[in-house]
């Protein structure tokens, strides 16, 4: 029998379970409408990329619609709001990478639709979607022959001080090897790399609560310390006001540093919610085949991964 770790109550982001919690509606036709106006007639970008007042109004910042991606991913209706923090859990094969690469407008889907601050992903060009969004793709390790500085300097405003702003430092400590070879990190040092320059992308738009950041297995290869600090960032980054969509593999860390949990299986979200509704021992035994031990604390949810159901 294996178990997992649980975060101590220290390790929880101030405040979690006292934020609003913006819930997700998974299957629902009756979810509400976008606060913000009808996409037809806006434009939610100035040509410089900056947002205009319209943007701040719509609450719903990206939204799934009857999409249906080459008979491997079935999403009837989604929606992630301003500053929410989502995870998305589910066994391999289930859709994550699938459903967040969608999301991205990396995917086409080949029926239904995928908005961004309601408008179509369709009607975004790449450059307005690079300065609203970023994304961390599985594997997406450059193999250049630059130095780490070299690589993250592609992705920093010039002359930007600190270099690796202070909160990202924290969490990701890269300084250390910014004059190292890309090529010769250890795999989780490179992770952590990647983590950065997706998040340099946008930093001005995360700095002032406005980005929007997908991260397909993030916690991949890092330490458990960094994988608790990864959480930590991303839940602060939401705290400011930006929208953090990450896919993992770990139900327990999961369920303590999100808003919502969207759980996948067989390429549909099988429940979506407020962790402490959907990280039942019934939805995760049938998701994820496996038994579960779950216990409700006042600060955290703890959540043990006993032995494979069939086994
Ligand atoms: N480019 C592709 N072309 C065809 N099928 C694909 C492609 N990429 C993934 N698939 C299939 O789509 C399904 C969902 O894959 P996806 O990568 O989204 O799952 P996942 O939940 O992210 O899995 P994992 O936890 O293993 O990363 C799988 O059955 C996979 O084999």
């Amino acid at each position: 029998m294996t178990t997992r770790n649980t975060p101590s109550k220290k390790l929880l982001p101030k405040g979690q379970h006292d934020r609003k919690s913006a819930q997700v509606s998974a299957y629902d036709d009756n979810a509400s409408e976008a606060s913000g106006p009808n996409a037809s007639g806006f434009s939610y970008l100035s040509e410089n990329g900056l947002k205009n007042s319209t943007e701040e109004r719509c609450e719903h910042v990206l939204s799934v619609t009857n999409v249906n991606v080459a008979a491997r991913l079935f999403v009837k209706k989604l929606e992630a709001r301003k500053g929410e923090c989502i995870h998305i859990i589910g066994p391999n094969g289930a859709g994550k990478s699938t459903l967040l690469l969608t999301l991205a407008g990396l995917i086409n889907p080949d029926a239904g639709e995928v908005s961004l601050y309601n408008k179509p992903m369709s009607h975004w060009t790449l450059a307005s979607l690079s300065s609203v969004r970023t994304v961390l793709a599985q594997h997406s390790e450059s193999s250049f022959h630059l130095t780490v500085k070299e690589y993250l300097s592609f992705y920093t405003v010039i002359q930007q001080r600190p270099f690796v702003p202070a909160l990202l430092e924290k969490a990701l400590e890269v300084s250390g090897f910014l004059d190292k070879i890309l090529t010769r990190l250890s795999g989780g040092e490179r992770q952590r790399v990647e983590i950065c320059r997706a998040l340099l992308q946008i930093w001005p738009q995360l700095e002032r609560g406005e980005g929007i950041v997908l991260l397909d297995e993030p916690l991949q290869g890092l330490d458990i310390r960094h994988q608790y600090a990864l959480a930590s960032l991303v839940k602060a980054l939401c705290v400011k006001g930006n929208t953090i969509l990450m896919t993992s593999h770990d139900i327990a860390l999961s369920a303590n540093y999100s808003d919502s949990l969207w759980i996948m299986r067989k390429g549909e979200v099988f429940a979506a919610g407020e962790p402490r509704a959907v990280a039942t021992q019934n939805i995760l035994e049938k998701v994820f085949e496996c038994h579960f031990a779950i216990s409700k604390h006042d600060n955290f949810l703890e959540i043990q991964v006993c032995a494979p159901i069939s086994l």
